[in-house]
């Protein structure tokens, strides 16, 4: 018997989320690719952009617009911030919307007045099953809000903590990502000869946009500071916040493997092993350590992701076989590229 594909549009098919969209699409059973979509780069081949997706290299990229992208079961929304609500509301309510953007994570609509200085777009079901309560809210949603990576990684690092009360609702999250992260259009301070050989902080002082979104999901105060190395993907997030009296690095423990026994894509490591991105490399999964630093009182958890694949288009794959009723790690694969 043959059995009907789900048939998905990619906006933003040009971008670096966009292209690792594909990648996983391709080799999602489910799936049929539809319209690919661009901006600057509309009446393009895919493979002029995006030479590794060599199975779409002949198809031409269409303009973003809801009349191509309606008549799908499935469209992500791979675009700068501010795009997807037009697009959005132009398409039926019984297509599921995938946004790869901030528009719709936050709750607090000052919030995102305060960050992102525009008007707040409304709030979707967030997209890190993870988090408790999430997945029943992802399960056939039509609308659904991708994390942002650092929020992804740094959130996961911390929840067992701060939900079984192990630390104070305070927390410093120091995160190093690849420069993908940054997106691909043009930046002077994403040019080789200024991130190659090069580290540098940047967002420093609680002013980077994904401070409010991660204290949204810990209902923690947060301390947040991005780090740029170079590096194309992967973030690693060193995370930590002072602990309550008399918890052990045992009890941390325990406390993080029994948050994520049934979690497919998260991997607490064992005792003494450290994440490293490699070993994350376009994978889905999050590799996670956690230990008490007993002479400063302090619990510290190190989590690492991909930030292209669970830091955002892996995770809105898994968004979507939710939202389906599919399996949700179908078209998914915990394992990593290394060296
Ligand atoms: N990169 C990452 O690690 C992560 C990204 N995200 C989010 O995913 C989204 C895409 O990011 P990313 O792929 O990195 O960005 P890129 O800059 O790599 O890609 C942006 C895409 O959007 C298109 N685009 C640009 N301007 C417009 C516009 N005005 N209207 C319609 N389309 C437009 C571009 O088309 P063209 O090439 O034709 O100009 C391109 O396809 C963003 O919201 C980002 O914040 C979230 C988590 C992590
Ligand atoms: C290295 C780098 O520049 N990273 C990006 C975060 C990318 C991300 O998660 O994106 P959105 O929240 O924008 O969707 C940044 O700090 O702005």
């Amino acid at each position: 018997m043959r059995v009907s594909k789900v048939r998905v549009a990619v906006a933003g098919a040009s971008g670096y989320a966009g292209g690792e969209l594909l990648r996983l699409l391709l080799g999602h059973p489910a799936v049929e690719v539809g319209a690919l979509t661009a901006n600057s780069n509309a009446g393009e081949l895919l493979g002029s952009l995006q030479p590794h997706l060599v199975p779409l290299a002949e198809r031409v990229l269409e303009p973003t617009t809801p009349e191509v992208l309606e008549g799908h079961d499935v469209v992500f929304l791979a675009l700068p911030h501010g795009t997807s609500a037009a697009i959005a509301e132009a398409l039926g309510e019984d297509t599921v919307v995938v946004d790869c953007g901030a528009d719709f994570r936050l709750e607090d609509a000052d919030a995102w007045r305060d960050f992102y200085g525009s008007d707040h777009a409304g709030t979707w079901p967030y997209g890190l099953p993870e988090l408790p309560g999430a997945r029943d809210a992802l399960r056939g949603a039509r609308r659904i809000a991708v994390p942002g990576c650092y929020p992804t990684v740094s959130t996961l690092a911390l929840a067992p903590a701060v939900n079984d009360q192990l630390v104070e609702p305070d927390v410093v999250v120091v995160a190093a990502s690849g420069t993908s992260g940054a997106g691909k259009s043009l930046k002077a301070n994403l040019l080789g000869s200024e991130v190659m050989g090069n580290v540098s902080a940047y967002g420093v002082g609680g002013v980077h946009r994904h401070t409010p979104e991660i204290e949204q999901n810990l209902g923690a105060r947060v301390s947040f500071t991005p780090v740029l190395v170079p590096m194309p993907r992967g973030i690693l997030a060193t995370c930590s916040a002072p602990i309550k009296s008399g918890v052990t690095a045992d009890d941390a423990r325990a406390a993080y493997v029994k948050a994520y026994a049934d979690e497919p894509f998260v991997n607490v490591l064992p005792p003494g092993q450290w994440p490293q991105t490699q070993a994350v490399l376009g994978s889905n999964a999050v590799h996670l350590q956690v230990t008490v630093d007993e002479r400063a009182g302090r619990l510290v958890a190190v989590g690492a992701v991909d930030n292209l694949t669970k830091g955002t288009a892996g995770a809105a794959v898994q968004c979507m076989n939710l939202a389906l009723g599919l399996d949700e790690t179908t078209g998914l694969s915990t394992v990593g590229l290394a060296p």
